[in-house]
């Protein structure tokens, strides 16, 4: 049995967009719902999701069928939450609040194996190497892996070239909501100046060769992203989809106010 192929990984180095869907409900019977929405891939959120590492697994699991790449976010940068996510099976990682190269070259080290990296060996106990099923999953699992990570501030932001280009990093997303809040905005993601320094950012990694991503519930600038150079896109949350729907649906029939308008360039 040979370690799984990571298709997403591939599609951002041959640089064809990635529609994703952030996933929150934090459960695997709705992460099944959206694993079939034929969506590219789905983030799976252990940030500001409920999800814990069992949960995070059961979802794994229940998406595995289906074509959509999962991608699991840690709470943070953390290389012993790390190891445990890679040994569940998780092959992409989006991780946040990336500030420094330091930090960068520190979450590459806890993607890997010595001598390249710092993560632990417990292959026999994990499901990545389907419990030693894959024999040589300790000489083949990097070339699998994918790291992404998160620039959402303004230090990450002075700091994104050293960030974007150590080595292992696969690619950069650029946290719209957190970046707002940095930068004074916070709950306004659409601000012009928070826009401006996101265009900013997407293209310095176009001219770096670097692939991108974002999020972004507003289509209009979803494909404004995609058209500045973003590779890797997510146009929708799971909780806002099902919160909005059910809330104009009671509002159709009962006299309650109807979902209030955010901010749909990010939350
Ligand atoms: O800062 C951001 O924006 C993100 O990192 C995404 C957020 O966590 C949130 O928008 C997902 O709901």
């Amino acid at each position: 049995m040979p370690t799984p192929a990571n298709p997403f990984k591939r599609a951002l180095a041959e640089g064809r967009p990635q529609i994703g869907l952030w996933v929150g409900l934090a459960n695997p019977y709705t992460a099944e719902i959206c694993a079939g929405a034929g969506f590219d891939w789905l983030l799976i959120d252990g940030e500001h999701a409920p999800n814990d590492v069992p949960g995070l697994l059961a979802q794994l699991q229940a998406v595995a069928p289906y074509p959509s790449h999962p991608i699991v976010r840690p709470v943070i940068g953390d290389t012993a939450l790390i190891k445990q996510l890679l040994d569940i099976g998780a092959q992409t990682l989006l991780v946040p609040m990336i500030d420094t190269p330091e930090q960068a070259a520190a979450t590459v080290a806890a993607m890997h194996y010595p001598p390249r990296g710092v993560r632990g060996v417990g292959a026999a106990l994990a499901r990545a190497s389907r419990w030693g099923r894959i024999g040589d999953y300790l000489k083949t699992a990097s070339d699998e892996l994918c790291l992404l990570l998160q620039i959402e501030t303004v230090t990450g932001l002075r700091n994104l070239e050293a960030i974007a280009t150590t080595d292992g990093v696969d690619g950069i997303f650029i946290g719209p909501a957190d970046l707002a809040a940095s930068l004074g905005h916070l709950g306004a993601p659409s601000h012009p100046e928070v826009q401006a320094e996101i265009e900013k950012a997407l293209a310095m990694l176009k001219r770096l060769g670097v692939p991108s991503g974002i999020l972004a519930a507003d289509e209009t600038l979803a494909r404004k992203f995609l058209a500045a150079g973003a590779t890797f896109v997510a146009v929708g949350i799971d909780t806002m989809v099902l919160s909005r729907a059910l809330s104009a649906l009671a509002a159709t029939y009962k006299d309650v106010a109807p979902p209030a308008q955010t901010d749909r360039a990010g939350y």
